[in-house]
């Protein structure tokens, strides 16, 4: 059976306000114990075409770097740009909302899990176009393309070396570390709208900030499906890789469950998020299994046991004693996924607690 197209407008074309009030009417919450609008398991069976969605059961701690976060009420994995399509259709005929996650290490997922579908984002394939052109799934390992091109010889994507995110997370971002940053090695990036269509939109027309891309507001984007990154030759690109390896693993808790920097750099300060907090005396503070990292005070661990709440409350807590000090308001990086999450709204505009 072919896929319908929605008859009704999207949900990614309306704005968060007029989204949120939709769904409040629409939807009910897992935290009161009541549920979305329900599919029944036969037309989900109808309507799959090769996709497996599972009702209820996965559990997001398990898509997460942190380890945390409770059930979402449909789980889907796509492995090709059509079947992502057809996972979004899906969502959008039947009024489900749903987010895509790539390797879940900038998430913070609620322990009452996201009342709405979660796509599991596996599409990493990776073409080498011609020299210096790579064109990656996204869903393709950001760490692995920053090795394998800055082993052959080329530079730009050095920095991605030891970051746990996808090709997707890290443009949907805009990662940098070591003063590089995705957007500066982008030539074009294909994503597919709400509708279903693709589109490739060139690096040229688009704007990027720090920790900022234009896709974070782009009301008609429902995914990032592949991204053509450029390179130039270096024969010091392995040499620079090497470096910053090294350097995570020294400056870094590499190995501990976390979700990289918590909190963006107040860079208008010229200051970090990880000298303001360990100047608050904050370096491995708890609450519950939620911990500042004793080697680096912008990473927070799940040292065993964290729940959401717990996590948060650390946040809260570290706003308020660096607000407390220095005056300064942190930023979170990190997205929080509550269960009425609609993708298109930033952490620094949920309520932290
Ligand atoms: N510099 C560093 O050392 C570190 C950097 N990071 C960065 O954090 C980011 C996390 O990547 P990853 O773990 O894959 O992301 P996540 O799975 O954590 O997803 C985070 C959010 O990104 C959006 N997203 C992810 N993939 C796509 C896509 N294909 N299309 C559209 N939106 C997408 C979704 O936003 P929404 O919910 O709004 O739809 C999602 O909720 C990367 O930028 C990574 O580089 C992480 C750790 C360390
Ligand atoms: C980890 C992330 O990205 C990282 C990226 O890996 C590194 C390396 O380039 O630079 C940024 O961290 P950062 O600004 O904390 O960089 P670092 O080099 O570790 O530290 C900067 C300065 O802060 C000081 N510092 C850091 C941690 C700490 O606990 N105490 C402290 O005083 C360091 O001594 C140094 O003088 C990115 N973070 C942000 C929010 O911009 C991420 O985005 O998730």
């Amino acid at each position: 059976m072919a896929l319908r197209l929605p008859e009704t407008l999207p949900f990614h074309y309306l704005s968060p306000i007029s989204y949120r009030l939709q769904q409040s009417r629409r939807n009910t919450n897992p935290v009161s114990g009541t549920r979305i609008h329900c599919i029944s398991n036969e037309e989900l069976e109808q309507s799959r075409r090769g996709l497996n969605f599972v009702r209820d059961k996965k559990l997001l701690r398990d898509l997460s770097t942190w380890g945390i976060g409770g059930p979402c009420s449909y789980f889907v994995e796509v492995f090709e740009q059509t079947q992502l399509v057809s996972a979004i259709r899906y969502c959008c005929d039947h009024s489900i909302r749903f987010i895509i996650v790539g390797n879940g290490s900038n998430c913070l997922f609620d322990d009452y899990g996201f009342d709405g579908c979660v796509i599991l984002n596996r599409i990493n394939f990776l073409e080498r176009i011609e020299p210096g052109f790579y064109r990656a799934g996204s869903g393709y390992l950001f760490n692995r393309l920053g090795v394998q091109c800055s082993n052959e010889g080329f530079t730009g994507l050095e920095f991605a070396g030891g970051i746990p995110g996808t090709v997707g997370g890290a443009v949907y971002m805009n990662a940098g570390a070591n003063g590089q940053e995705s957007a500066d090695a982008i030539d074009s990036i294909e994503i597919v709208t709400a509708g279903g269509k693709f589109r490739t939109l060139k690096r040229a027309d688009l704007s990027f900030g720090y920790r900022l891309s234009p896709f974070r507001n782009m009301e008609d984007m429902a995914a990032i499906v592949a991204v053509t990154f450029r390179l130039g030759h270096s024969a010091l690109s392995k040499g620079r890789l090497q470096a910053y390896l090294g350097r995570r693993r020294i400056s870094q808790p590499v190995g501990e469950r976390n979700a990289g920097s918590v909190f963006k750099n107040p860079l208008e300060l010229g200051l970090t998020a990880g000298e303001l907090i360990e100047k608050v005396g904050l370096k491995g503070f708890r609450v519950g299994g939620a911990m500042v990292s004793s080697i680096h005070a912008n990473f927070f661990i799940n040292s065993g046991g964290s729940t959401s709440a717990d996590m948060l409350e650390l946040i809260h807590l570290v706003k308020e004693k660096v607000y407390q000090k220095f005056g300064i308001q942190l930023k979170e990086e990190i997205l929080y996924v509550h269960p009425n999450h609609n993708g298109s709204i930033q952490t620094e505009n949920q309520p932290v607690m």
